[in-house]
């Protein structure tokens, strides 16, 4: 058995939202944090514990030496599991931020008394902005704790001026029609190190409610002004890609560390068995990757709008044939509940005009799809995991962006980055022009050597010497010599 000698770093805590996009960033990093010596605990939920064992096998969580996973309920009473509750995110951060302050608790003291001269004392709790209630249980307990924001730098200086939207009257929205009447168009210019033509209707999208009580509005309003109790910040991001974003975060908080894009920090470390765990809720389909391999280098359109997102039937239709007539070869991730509506299925008109050039699957292995040659550009609702993996890849994006911050993360796709178009309006003649530009036309090449700079930039950031990488090293010594 490993003693904790081999561990001098410290023990680390990891604990992420328990939704797709937040728990594989933080197992990165957590696989980061261990190569650099320390002992590491990952805290599932429950209800996702047993969804990654289903996906991923039934040893896929025994863990390595030193590094184990423990569980804490999501506290969503159990019949609502039935249908996934987990996808329905209010109900979800209602729940995380009632109910899992005390088991959480309770887990940290159970780990310290039972220790046993194996696991080490916990020197360091690593957690999700979002999950703020370990802010309460480190201070109980004496644990210094460094905060994670998986998203972007742009899309967390948004949600720290919710409040600021509020006080000066924008939101919550007076009226149900304002955003049929345009009032989304109002720019915001005020906002530091934000674009000066930013739309209301690019700002996270919870601001789009009538209800001041609204759960998700007051939830991101209530999560990031605690952020000031924690000893420093980490992000999946690189100074190049957000430099302004970052510099106004670095006035609010004055322990910012960029430490992205981590799929490329992982790059850096050599344990294969460490690399192997994997953070998938849903079981990939692996011949997805079979059937690019018989495909011409970019000629192939990725779609794949992340772990939440749903669309009505008529938009899929929509999304549909506006794909089917470009005539374009495509690979798409149709999650089981990505549809919503009963009884949904694929009509065989579709199908059968899409046989000879259109994979549909329900989940794959996104990274090693976007960087296979037979990408040529990304359909992405704009989740930030996409669009970095997106970057990693060199990968020009047509963008559909749901809901949080993925309108932010739009709009720099387009604006900023110059590596985006977005569909503003879901209609067949709009997505087929649209992602033809993106294949063949001039604005698509331009924007695939932009995505291809910021893909060389992100290499920087993430090699030995790079931004990210001296900065994960700063912060690493930081915890280890209990100067956080
Ligand atoms: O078939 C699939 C589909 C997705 N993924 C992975 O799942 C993750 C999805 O993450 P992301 O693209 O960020 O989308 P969401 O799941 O929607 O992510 C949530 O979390 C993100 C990070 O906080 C936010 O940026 C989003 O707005 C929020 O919806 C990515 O790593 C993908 O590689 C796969 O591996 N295979």
């Amino acid at each position: 058995m490993a003693s904790f000698a081999n561990f001098k770093s410290g023990h680390v805590v990891c604990v992420p939202y328990p939704a797709q996009g937040h728990i594989s960033p933080m197992l990165k990093l957590a696989k980061l944090v261990h190569h650099n010596g320390f002992y590491i605990t990952f805290v599932n939920t429950e209800f996702n514990h047993k969804r990654l064992l289903r996906s991923n096998g039934p040893q896929s969580l025994d863990g390595l030496p030193g590094f184990r996973f423990e569980t804490i309920p999501d506290g969503l009473p159990s019949t609502d599991h039935d249908v996934d509750a987990t996808q329905h995110v209010p109900s979800l951060c209602a729940s995380t931020s009632k109910n899992c302050l005390v088991p959480f608790r309770n887990l940290i003291n159970k780990i310290n008394a039972e220790g046993n001269g194996v696991v080490p004392p916990v020197t360091c709790i690593v957690s999700d902005v979002i999950m703020s209630f370990t802010l309460d249980a480190a201070e109980e307990l004496g644990i210094p704790e460094v905060l994670f924001w998986t998203a972007s730098a742009c899309g967390f200086m948004c949600y720290l001026h919710y409040h600021h939207l509020v006080q000066r009257g924008y939101i919550p929205l007076k009226d149900e029609n304002d955003i049929k009447n345009g009032y989304l168009e109002k720019m915001i210019d005020w906002v530091p190190g934000i674009l000066k033509n930013m739309r209301l209707r690019d700002f996270p999208s919870f601001i789009r409610t009538t209800d001041p009580n609204d759960i998700m509005l007051n939830f991101f309003i209530n999560e990031t002004e605690r952020i000031s109790k924690a000893s420093a910040i980490v992000l999946n991001t690189f100074d190049a890609f957000e430099h302004n974003a970052l510099n106004a975060l670095f006035a609010i908080h004055p322990h910012i560390y960029t430490i992205g894009p981590l799929q490329l920090m992982l790059n850096n470390t050599i344990d294969e068995n460490l690399k192997s765990i994997g953070s998938n809720l849903w079981k990939e389909d692996l011949s997805c990757i079979e059937w690019l391999d018989t495909k011409e280098s970019n000629s192939v359109v990725y779609v794949n709008f992340g772990s939440i997102t749903v669309m009505n039937f008529d938009q899929f239709i929509e999304m549909a044939w506006g794909l089917a007539n470009t005539k374009k070869q495509f690979l798409w991730i149709i999650r089981p509940d990505l549809i919503t509506g009963d009884s949904v299925k694929l009509p065989e008109d579709f199908l059968s005009e899409i046989k000879d050039r259109g994979m549909i699957a329900n989940w794959c292995p996104q990274e090693k799809v976007l960087k296979h040659r037979a990408i040529g550009g990304f359909l992405t609702h704009s989740g930030w995991n996409s669009t970095l993996e997106s970057v990693c890849a060199g990968v020009p994006v047509l963008c559909w962006p749901f809901f949080a911050e993925q309108q932010t993360n739009c709009r720099y796709s387009c604006i900023e980055w110059e590596m985006g178009m977005e569909i503003v309006d879901l209609k067949r003649n709009e997505v087929e022009i649209l992602v033809r530009e993106l294949m063949d036309g001039e604005k698509g090449k331009k924007m695939k050597l932009k995505a291809m700079n910021w893909k060389e930039e992100a290499e920087k950031a993430a090699s030995p010497g790079g931004s990210s990488c001296i900065n994960l090293n700063n912060v690493l010594n930081e915890v280890a010599n209990g100067r956080i």
